[in-house]
């Protein structure tokens, strides 16, 4: 049985739809990302799933278990990360951390907690001299201090530099390997590629497509991307690209100055008949690769539209 699963969920703002139609289901022990552009309506259908904002419609099922019906055991069972902003600033970590333990009947050791975050060095400071990865950590600590079953990140690593973000991942795949439920919200694709077991691909507050990431890759056609560039420049990619496009397993071709991009539905075909024509007329390629294809290529895919971090 799912451990939650929302229904047609709308949610609107005025005349700004926020949350059109959202379902989808999360099962026990995974970490399962919304992902979408700005304004795809992602922290809305959080905040009504956290139980923060009254949805306009649909339903939401914890197990059995209902917002109407039984307010105080979902809360127990979930951990909701604050805005960074909602913080005590002139608290430590560790005053942060004790006072929102104070909150539940049941809480997890500051201690702990800490150490998940990696901030027991830092414990005894303020939290307003912390880094901003720092601060993010502490606020996925607060999410977990009730030992929850299910937590919710919104966007834990918007804004933050490679490194902070990698932390923060560590401490997700701890979640995981504790066995605890995360959801989480990003748009940063790679993030979502690298720790999610399922994604929810949002955008205009309907869910575009949803599944693992291999599957949502697979998923696409077979079509590969070969960018091939020419030593001796324009002349031999323009031709090229003449000989590329007559190839019967190539779809389309983009060719800018010496450098050529080819798609295939047969890439290794193609690229020996590319191999050949250049050898014949004995034109020299400097580099030549095949792009692995992405979630990047299924938003794309699925949408029409360019992706933008
Ligand atoms: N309280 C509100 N009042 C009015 N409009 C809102 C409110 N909250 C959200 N919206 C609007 O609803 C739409 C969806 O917003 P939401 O914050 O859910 O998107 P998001 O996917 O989380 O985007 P982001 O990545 O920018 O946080 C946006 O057009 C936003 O401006």
């Amino acid at each position: 049985m799912p451990v939650l699963e929302v229904s047609h969920l709308r949610k609107s703002f005025g005349a700004v739809r926020a949350v059109e139609d959202i379902s989808f289901a999360v099962e026990a022990g995974e970490v399962f990302t919304i992902i979408g552009p700005n304004g795809a309506g992602k922290t809305t259908t959080l905040e009504m799933i956290e139980g923060l904002t009254v949805p306009d419609g649909g339903q939401i099922v914890f197990g059995d278990r209902t917002w109407e019906r039984h307010e105080q055991a979902i809360k127990m069972m979930i951990g909701v990360q604050p805005q960074s902003s909602a913080l005590f600033d002139l608290l430590t970590p560790e005053e942060n951390l004790e006072l929102f333990s104070t909150f539940y009947v049941k809480a997890r050791p500051v201690a702990e907690v800490l150490e998940m975050i990696n901030l027991t060095d830092h414990r005894g400071k303020h939290v307003k001299s912390l880094s901003g990865g720092q601060r993010q950590r502490l606020a996925i600590g607060l999410a977990m201090i009730n030992d929850p079953e299910i937590i919710f990140l919104d966007e834990p690593t918007t804004g933050l530099d490679p490194q902070a973000r990698r932390n923060i991942w560590d401490i997700i795949l701890q979640l995981k390997e504790m066995g605890k439920t995360t959801i989480l919200t990003t748009h940063y694709m790679e993030e979502a590629e690298k720790l999610s077991d399922r994604v929810c691909i949002v955008d205009q507050g309907k869910v575009v497509t949803l599944d693992t990431p291999s599957a949502l890759i697979d998923r696409l056609t077979k079509e590969r991307e070969i960018r091939l560039s020419f030593i001796h420049g324009e002349e031999s990619a323009a031709h090229a690209q003449h000989f590329a496009q007559e190839l019967p397993s190539v779809v389309r071709t983009h060719r800018d100055g010496s450098a050529l991009k080819v798609w295939s539905k047969q890439p290794e075909d193609t690229l020996y008949a590319l191999f050949g024509f250049t050898k014949e007329k004995d034109y020299r390629v400097e580099q030549v690769s095949i792009r692995e294809m992405s979630l990047e290529d299924v938003f794309i895919a699925f949408t029409g539209k360019e992706w933008r971090d």
